[in-house]
């Protein structure tokens, strides 16, 4: 299946279980991947028959920065559904990265995969 796919969307998030957390931003960043049959985009060549990946980032990061949450697999889950609902995809990989949360290692995270019936 053809893909279309997004590295390293950055967001600024109020996101932790600790209530410092729920006052200073972090950054959590984003990979996306997303199945997506390319070839009427590629026979019309018009935006409307692609993914728009500008527009889809557009939309997580304004999700993600909307309001405070304590778990980042909140937000994967979220991310996903917005995708799958907004986007008209069928299947979507999250995965998000807080390189903050840890002073011992360089970034932690969580991967999901989801699609639609
Ligand atoms: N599986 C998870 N574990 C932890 C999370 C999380 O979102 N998912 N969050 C924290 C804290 O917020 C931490 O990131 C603060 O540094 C701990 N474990």
């Amino acid at each position: 299946m053809d893909k279309v796919f997004v590295t390293g969307l950055r967001t600024d998030a109020l996101i932790g279980v600790y209530e410092w957390e729920h006052e200073q931003r972090q950054p959590l960043l984003f990979d996306l991947e997303m199945d997506w049959d390319q070839r009427a985009a590629a026979a019309s060549d018009a935006i409307a028959d692609a993914l728009d990946y500008d527009a889809l980032s557009q939309a997580v990061k304004q999700l993600v920065e909307a309001r405070p949450r304590q778990l980042i697999e909140t937000v994967a889950e979220e991310v996903a559904q917005l995708i799958l609902t907004e986007f008209s995809v069928t299947r979507v990989c999250v995965r998000v990265e807080k390189p903050q949360a840890l002073t011992i290692a360089t970034t932690v995270g969580v991967q999901i995969e989801r699609s639609r019936p």
